[in-house]
């Protein structure tokens, strides 16, 4: 991804004003606060890249209003993303605040008893919420010596929780969704609301016609050199497999077609990449605008129909973009939807900037009951699975790290590139099937990839997220955490052979709440938002309503436990008692970030 410049985390550290005594007391606990929360972010996050996050520290500590203000004339010069204030001592509220509006804030009152920092922070969050400009609270459970130079654990964790937001915010903000083609067979998602983007988001969208990838192809608009490389290593390690859908077919194709298919699909790869991203390669050729790229952060691709009706489909594009591996050795993924689902990738998008890591894309395909596998299987589920299942499946947009082969503590993890060794993206790779299209679906081939996610002992922890748009309500969230799978051979073979047996397959049990959409697994399946979700390893949920609550998106079902949910102290004025609706009052009442 091009990155102009990353955004920054912003530390304000607030004092007493008084001078005379109070305020020079108070000096050095006070910077020596927005060193230590400095600190604690460089070496906790990490950018899109793999380097530190960076923070700003104010030049001085804030006393009133024109040190407010020397403070946010340097935050406004170096790419702020949000806002966090410190301090160990009452300061007065409204005159040391920051009043952007366009920026999550967070405020750290010590808590201590020399000096009522929690007071302050009392007093600044009723000002953000008189004000429109909520703020989220930050008070530790315990009493703290006025000397303490270690950030207690919770306290730690919340700065941590809201910087991550700050910075997914500031990352996305002023970059662009790019639509390759329009609406894919009337999918909603895919129908792209530029006023969600731009009010909620910060984004702008740009669009290709999908003729811009055959224009490119027929004039040879992209890096040849780089297309030699990438064929000769498709050719080893993502080698076409036996057709298993079109054998009776009087249209199937030649091994000569599927190769020539094959090598457009790697085109499409670099093209769609340059779309993205731009390609310095491009300008050093002579075609200096296509170089630039859309400064797109995140894309999508209709393919059906009209395309995939005559070119080969999208998938293989779709797969390796989302991808931390290919012939370029290992590296940051894209986030690349299928059918073009804008508010799919807008999930992926959320998730991975939450986790640096790539994403699956999925149809959320079928529910099947314990009782529907016995049926079906004369098996009996068990373990994680033996409430029921979703099959997840789409060909397509699902990452190659999706398979399950990287490891954290000999466990199938989905890790950040920087963390992921040659021999993991190897057994993805061997793990992975490269199987020619349906034609009955897909007249123009192409080539799905086609694997297992790998669940492990002890499952893996995923959550699914989907974004929705409701019509006079706005966006919405939704989000399940759970647990990737491995299914009974005998079961997997039996269910997989009733649908697309050519696709990548990932088996997710959500976790089980008693509550509302999760007194089931197949509550979840039935309240899913739409055809599509965007499924990220860990257990994230906690991150993704700080989040949306940031953006003003309310969460109407998800399964985080209360104690882990860390929203602006506002929301509590629209109800304690019921969280998911005061959230959807909260939301409402602020309205979007950048309206
Ligand atoms: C081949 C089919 O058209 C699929 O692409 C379809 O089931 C979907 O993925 C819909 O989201
Ligand atoms: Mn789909």
């Amino acid at each position: 991804m091009l990155q102009v410049e990353y955004p920054k985390i912003g530390i304000r550290p607030t004092i007493d004003g008084r001078e005379r005594g109070i305020r020079e007391s108070l000096e050095d606990q006070t910077m020596a606060m927005a060193h230590q929360v400095a600190a604690l972010i460089h070496e906790q996050l990490r950018y899109p890249d793999g380097t530190p996050v960076e923070t700003v520290i104010a030049d001085s500590t804030i006393g009133g209003v024109r040190e407010a203000a020397a403070a946010k004339t340097k935050f406004d010069k170096a790419n702020i993303c949000g806002t966090i204030t410190v301090t160990p001592c009452w300061c007065y509220g409204s005159e040391t605040m920051d009043m952007s509006r366009d920026l999550p804030h967070a405020i750290w009152g010590f808590n201590g008893t020399e000096r009522p920092g929690a007071v302050y922070l009392a007093a600044v969050l009723a000002a953000h919420a008189q004000k429109g400009i909520p703020a989220f609270g930050i008070y530790g459970e315990d009493v703290q010596d006025s000397d303490a130079d270690q950030i207690p654990a919770d306290v730690a964790k919340k700065l941590i929780r809201f910087a991550k937001t700050a910075l997914a915010i500031g990352t996305m903000r002023n970059k662009a969704y790019l639509s390759i083609g329009s609406v894919a067979m009337g999918i909603a998602g895919s129908t792209v609301n530029p006023d969600f983007f731009q009010d909620y988001l910060g984004m702008r969208n740009e669009y290709v016609d999908m003729s811009e990838i055959t224009r490119r192809i027929d004039e040879g608009i992209y890096d040849h050199s780089e297309f030699d490389k990438a064929w000769a290593w498709a050719q080893e390690h993502t080698p076409v497999d036996p057709d298993i859908y079109n054998a009776d077919d009087p249209n199937k194709f030649s091994d000569a077609q599927k190769a020539e298919q094959f090598q457009t699909s790697i085109k499409m790869v670099l093209i769609a990449r340059d779309l993205m991203d731009g390609n310095e390669k491009l300008a050093e050729e002579g075609f200096g605008e296509e170089s630039k790229g859309h400064y797109a952060i995140a894309a999508g691709f209709q393919g059906q129909r009209q395309w995939t009706d005559h070119f080969p489909n999208g998938d293989y594009m779709e797969s390796l973009l989302n991808s931390q591996f290919d012939w370029n050795g290992i590296h940051a993924p894209n986030v690349f939807a299928t059918e073009n689902d804008s508010l799919n990738a807008v999930s992926m998008l959320f998730n991975y900037l939450l986790t640096n890591t790539p994403q699956i894309f999925a149809d959320v395909r079928t529910y099947w009951s314990p009782e529907a596998v016995k049926r079906v299987t004369g098996e009996t589920l068990t373990g994680k699975a033996a409430n029921g299942f979703l099959h997840l499946s789409n060909s397509g947009a699902q990452s190659l790290d999706g398979a399950g082969y990287e490891e954290i503590n000999g466990q199938p993890a989905i890790k950040p590139f920087w963390d992921v060794t040659q021999a993991e993206a190897d057994a993805a790779l061997q793990n992975t099937r490269w199987i020619p299209a349906n034609i009955g679906y897909f007249r123009g081939g192409g080539f799905s990839s086609n694997y297992v996610s790998r669940g492990g002992t002890n499952g893996m922890p995923a959550t699914m997220t989907r974004l929705n748009l409701v019509k006079g309500v706005g966006p919405t969230l939704q989000l399940a955490e759970g647990y990737i799978v491995d299914l009974p051979e005998k079961v997997f073979s039996v269910i997989n052979q009733r649908t697309d047996p050519g696709w990548p397959s990932t088996i997710f049990v959500p976790t089980l709440t008693g509550h509302g959409a999760f007194k089931s697994v197949y509550g979840v399946m039935d309240n899913w938002g739409a055809n599509h979700g965007a499924i990220s390893y860990g257990h994230i949920g906690a991150d993704l309503i700080t989040l949306a609550s940031a953006l003003r998106i309310p969460v109407y079902m998800h399964n985080v436990a209360e104690e882990d949910i860390f929203r602006p102290r506002a929301w509590s004025n629209f109800g304690t008692e019921e969280a998911e609706g005061a959230d959807f009052r909260a939301c409402q009442n602020f309205g979007p970030l950048y309206h």
